[in-house]
């Protein structure tokens, strides 16, 4: 089984809200909320990709520093295995647009379960709830 590295971070706003964002129609597993964030290149650092993405997905810029490592999901979807570190941030510039299409929303920490997420996803929210 390969094990795909990904990168996802939970944007945290002054508010204390968590921002998802939707994947869009037509993608893997469409319609559901995520974290922002994507798969990690080779010779990329995790920190690496996610700021990459952030700023790809998000127009937004952070720093390693400002990233700071919350919990990890480990799942087997049926092509792969998922392994995703999962970060918190505060702390960016600029405000985040969907600039692939996806749809964004900032949610309050008790508000997360009513969102539609990836299965691996489902075991973070209660940690992040609990975190926030
Ligand atoms: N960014 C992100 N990806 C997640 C989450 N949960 C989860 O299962 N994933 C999976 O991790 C992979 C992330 O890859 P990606 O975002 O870079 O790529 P993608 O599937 O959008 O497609 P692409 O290869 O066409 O760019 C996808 O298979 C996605 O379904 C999450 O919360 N955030």
């Amino acid at each position: 089984m390969k094990v795909l590295l990904v990168s996802a971070v939970a944007l945290i706003d002054v508010d204390g809200r968590v921002l998802l964002a939707q994947r869009p129609a037509g993608k893997s597993l469409a319609g559901l909320w995520e974290f922002p964030g994507g798969k990690v290149d080779p010779g990329e650092t995790p920190e690496i990709a996610l700021i990459r993405e952030l700023q790809e997905e998000l127009g937004i810029d952070t720093w390693a520093s400002c990233l700071a490592p919350l919990t990890f999901a480990s799942h087997t979807y049926e092509d792969f295995h998922l392994l995703m570190p999962l970060y918190a941030c505060r702390k960016w510039n600029g405000t985040p647009q969907g600039r692939e299409g996806q749809t964004l929303k900032w949610v309050r920490a008790n508000d997360l379960a009513q969102y539609p997420m990836p299965p691996a996803d489902i075991p973070l929210i209660p940690i992040l709830r609990d975190w926030l």
